[in-house]
């Protein structure tokens, strides 16, 4: 159509270039998940079916987008990191926040029977968007810091609530009172002695939230992959190596992993200078 005397609307798109050499995080969020979580029977407060399902789709944004070195997972959320070179698309910000966040939903839409066979999908879900820049390593590390530490405070106060919901009979409305004031220390005391329940036991997955990065496995992948392709806790996502019991070797594919461990501590970025470079 160029040349056309219609062909001057171009003109009204703007170019977006995202700064070069700054980190970008993507982050996606499950849009009215409240009402979609309810409509769909999720357990309260975690159901690990959906967590799994999140990851899945995460793991396939990975494979998908190798410029993505990291990513992390609680709720109904995800963030992306892609490397400071990055050249993805021209770093075109629309671009590539459409494209991340639609592939992102497609994936959770096409696995959700791998991880729900017993509960039909029963309106489409989607999933907001945002890419912020960050110009240092600093300010990444304490991006992830700042997002694993949302995942501590609401999984502790989740539990607390929906425990004296479910086992001390509390209406929500009495549960909120209950819990109005309470610092951490006294939520972990309140599980342990009204309830039994030591926080610290409670499922990685539940406190740490998912860190997906790239490995080359330590043991031999689990394919744990079921008929519908899901995967499972610390497993890979990726084309799985071929089974070996000799010592990781050059020809070894690094796969993307699910880790349920800390992020905010030097460990794992210590682990994983090539994230930050
Ligand atoms: N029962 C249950 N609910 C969950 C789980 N994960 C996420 N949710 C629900 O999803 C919500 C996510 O919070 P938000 O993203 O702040 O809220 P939202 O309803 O998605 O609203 P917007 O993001 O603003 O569109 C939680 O408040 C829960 O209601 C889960 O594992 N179990
Ligand atoms: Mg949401
Ligand atoms: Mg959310």
């Amino acid at each position: 159509m160029a040349g056309t005397r219609f062909s001057y609307v171009k003109t009204f798109e703007l170019p977006d270039p995202l700064l070069p050499e700054t980190y970008m995080v993507l982050r996606l969020d499950g849009h009215g998940f409240h009402k979609f979580s309810d409509t769909h029977g999720f357990a309260k407060p975690n159901d690990e079916r959906a967590l799994q399902l999140m990851d899945a789709a995460a793991a396939a944004v990975m494979d998908e987008f190798r410029d993505v070195v990291l990513a992390f997972g609680e709720s109904d959320e995800f963030s992306f990191l892609l490397r400071k070179k990055c050249t993805l698309y021209n770093r075109r910000q629309s671009k590539i926040l459409s494209t991340l966040v639609s592939f992102f939903t497609s994936v959770y839409v096409l696995r959700w029977p791998a991880f729900f066979p017993d509960t039909p999908l029963l309106y489409p879900p989607s999933f907001d968007g945002r890419i912020v820049l960050y110009p240092a390593q600093q300010h990444v590390r304490d991006y992830f810091a700042w997002r694993q530490a949302d995942t501590h405070i609401n999984n502790l106060y989740n539990t607390t609530f929906w425990a004296l919901v479910q086992q001390g009979g509390q209406s929500t409305t009495q549960a909120h009172e209950t819990l109005k004031g309470t610092v951490a220390s006294g939520k972990n005391e309140m599980l342990f002695s009204r309830f039994g329940i030591n926080y610290a036991a409670l499922p990685a997955r539940f406190r740490k939230g998912s860190v997906l990065v790239r490995e080359v496995p330590k043991v031999e992948p689990e394919l744990d992959v079921d008929a519908a392709g899901g995967v499972s806790e610390t497993d890979a996502c990726q084309d799985a190596v071929p089974p070996t019991t000799s010592a990781p070797s050059k020809r070894q594919k690094k796969v993307v992993v699910v880790l349920h461990e800390d992020i905010i501590e030097n460990q794992f970025w210590d682990d994983r200078p090539e994230l930050l470079a």
